[in-house]
């Protein structure tokens, strides 16, 4: 398996092996279906990495895998130099370390935005309650969601509710950001405001993880694509190799087939 991929020299404050995340030969069996043949992959300290590939190809099992969701088969996962795929580990504390967002947003109707925002800092993080208020309200209102605070989440739009997600994702500052398929729910004339929320936490120096369809995203934000191809990475370069000349036929004709917008 390969060791060394490109793009992922460690940063400071990354591990000196691996990062904020790597994985070792990652496999994931579904009874007979061998959904993820053995992944190698590290994402550097600040890096935003973006996964790729048709339906099926195992976009989602991968990020699954990494939130603990589904328990790999074999390899290995270490999050900033811990494995977290280490039988005996706290599920819990390896899931307070990541901020996940899914295509659906999966926020609590009864509760307020603000409560949903702060939730997971009160009870899982101990975060005082004012504290979490304050770092809630401050980061809604950074991202253009000032006036939503008090609301219940069915009176937002749904790039809102999405945004309103990934602001709870990263209120307690996470090592690492899980996006999985985040603006697959969404009318497309709202994507534009999710994705100019995912930009701005590329400046602040999040490092992402980021499976998607959106492709004029993922070439114009990633630092590294990542090409899925049958649980498989058949390639993985910056945007402008992977997208400009791609070296494998598979990668030729997903791109040939996929639209941009
Ligand atoms: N919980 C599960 N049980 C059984 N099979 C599963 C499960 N989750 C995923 N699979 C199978 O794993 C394969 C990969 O699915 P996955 O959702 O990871 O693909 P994907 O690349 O994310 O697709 P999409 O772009 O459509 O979201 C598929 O064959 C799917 O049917």
């Amino acid at each position: 398996m390969s060791a060394v991929e490109p793009g992922n020299v460690p940063t400071s404050g990354s591990t000196a092996t691996g990062g904020v995340l790597e994985l070792q030969d990652v496999h994931k069996l579904f009874g007979d279906n061998h959904v993820l043949k053995g992944i190698d992959l590290r994402i550097a300290k600040h890096e935003v990495v973006v996964v790729i590939g048709a339906s099926g190809s195992g976009k989602s099992t991968l990020m699954r895998t990494i939130n603990l969701i589904e328990r790999v088969d074999d390899g290995r996962i270490l999050l900033s130099g811990d494995d977290i795929t280490e039988p005996r580990i706290n599920v819990d504390r390896v899931r307070s370390r990541i901020g996940v967002v899914f295509q659906h947003f999966n926020l609590f109707p009864h509760m307020k935005v603000i409560d949903n925002v702060t939730l997971a800092a009160r009870k899982v993080h101990k975060m005082p309650a004012a504290e979490a208020r304050a770092k809630g309200v401050d980061l809604l209102t950074r991202f253009g969601l000032g006036d939503k605070v008090d609301e219940y989440p069915d009176r937002l739009s749904g790039g809102q509710q999405q945004r309103v997600a990934i602001v709870r994702a990263i209120l307690t500052d996470p090592e690492l950001l899980l996006l999985d398929e985040i603006t697959s729910a969404l009318d497309p004339m709202l994507v534009g405001e999710v994705l100019d929320l995912v930009r701005s936490l590329k400046e602040q120096g999040s490092t992402i993880l980021m499976a998607t369809h959106e492709m004029s995203f993922a070439r114009s934000v990633a630092d590294r694509v990542v090409f899925m191809h049958q649980g498989r990475i058949l390639e993985q370069g910056s945007p402008e190799q992977l997208f400009g000349a791609p070296r494998e036929d598979a990668t030729k004709e997903f791109l040939a087939r996929v639209t941009y917008r």
